[in-house]
């Protein structure tokens, strides 16, 4: 991991002052949104159905282009590089990955490679990096398999082996943890916490973002309504007024950080 991992070189990103409007509407949805994220931390972003994380999330890597503010990559305004050059340096893991019309899951993950190294010529160094991520994501024995043939969760699974192949120093994820099982929600979440790059990660799981994120991001109506570590996020107040449920916080036996069980408040009659 740490070989596959030597090229990347984390980066910071900010948004400053943003506004963002859908192309069918004029009102910004997103609206005057600031935001500093550190080089090689891992933000989690979390808030209810509709509330405008992939709208953000697509801001960061140079999809939707703001209407007002600037977006940076190391002090610099994404919207000043290329998308080959952003493609160099944020990956993406997204949440529909369609049809692929008869690629193998090597061929896939080689992909990944595209905007750093693959030439005409696969090396052996190219092999060895696309081995490396799969064997990360557990699907290395499903590397001849064609890709439309795997299951949601193996799917997934692949796509992220694609985004460490491409070795960025920033991998926004769009719910990574769809589709997969309770083991592997885990363990993508810890290999992404230990990779050496800046993460930023959407969840639905408060749980997930409570155990890996550095910090939560927790949007509500396209406005940030909170920053901070999960601990100080995460309060049963907050979780009222954004999720509109109830919660009961638990304590994690080994790293103590916050874990939650919701229910619907009851109204007497
Ligand atoms: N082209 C569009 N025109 C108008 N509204 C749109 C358009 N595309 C998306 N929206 C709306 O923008 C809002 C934010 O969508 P977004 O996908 O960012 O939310 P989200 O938090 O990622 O949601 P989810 O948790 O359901 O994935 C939603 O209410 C959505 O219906």
């Amino acid at each position: 991991m740490t070989d596959l991992f030597k090229s990347c070189h984390p980066a910071s990103l900010a948004l400053s002052n943003i506004s963002w409007a859908h192309s069918t509407t004029q009102r910004p949805f997103l609206h005057n949104l600031d935001l500093q994220i550190e080089s090689g931390e891992m933000l989690a972003v979390v808030g209810p159905n509709g509330s405008g994380k992939t709208s953000l999330l697509r801001c960061l890597y140079r999809m939707n282009k703001p209407d007002q503010g600037k977006v940076t990559l190391d002090g610099q305004d994404i919207w000043s590089l290329s998308a080959a050059q952003c493609a160099k340096r944020i990956a993406t893991v997204l949440q529909d990955t369609g049809t692929v019309l008869g690629l193998s899951v090597f061929e896939m993950v080689e992909i990944g490679l595209t905007p750093n190294s693959l030439s005409w010529k696969r090396t052996q160094k190219d092999t060895l990096m696309v081995e490396s991520a799969l064997l990360a994501l557990d699907v290395l024995h499903l590397s001849h398999r064609t890709f439309d043939t795997l299951s949601g969760g193996e799917k997934q699974r692949v796509m992220i082996a694609r985004a460490l192949a491409q070795q960025p120093d920033v991998l926004v994820l769009d719910e990574p943890t769809n589709h997969l099982d309770i083991r592997h929600q885990l363990e993508v979440l810890e290999l992404l916490s230990t990779l050496p790059c800046t993460i930023v990660v959407s969840l639905h799981d408060l749980s997930l973002a409570a155990t890996y994120a550095d910090r939560v991001l927790i949007m509500q109506s396209g406005q940030i309504v909170d920053c901070a570590p999960p601990l100080e996020a995460f309060t049963q107040a907050r979780i009222r007024q954004v999720f509109s449920v109830e919660s009961v916080t638990h304590s994690q036996p080994q790293s103590l950080r916050p874990s939650f069980s919701f229910y619907l408040e009851t109204t007497e009659d």
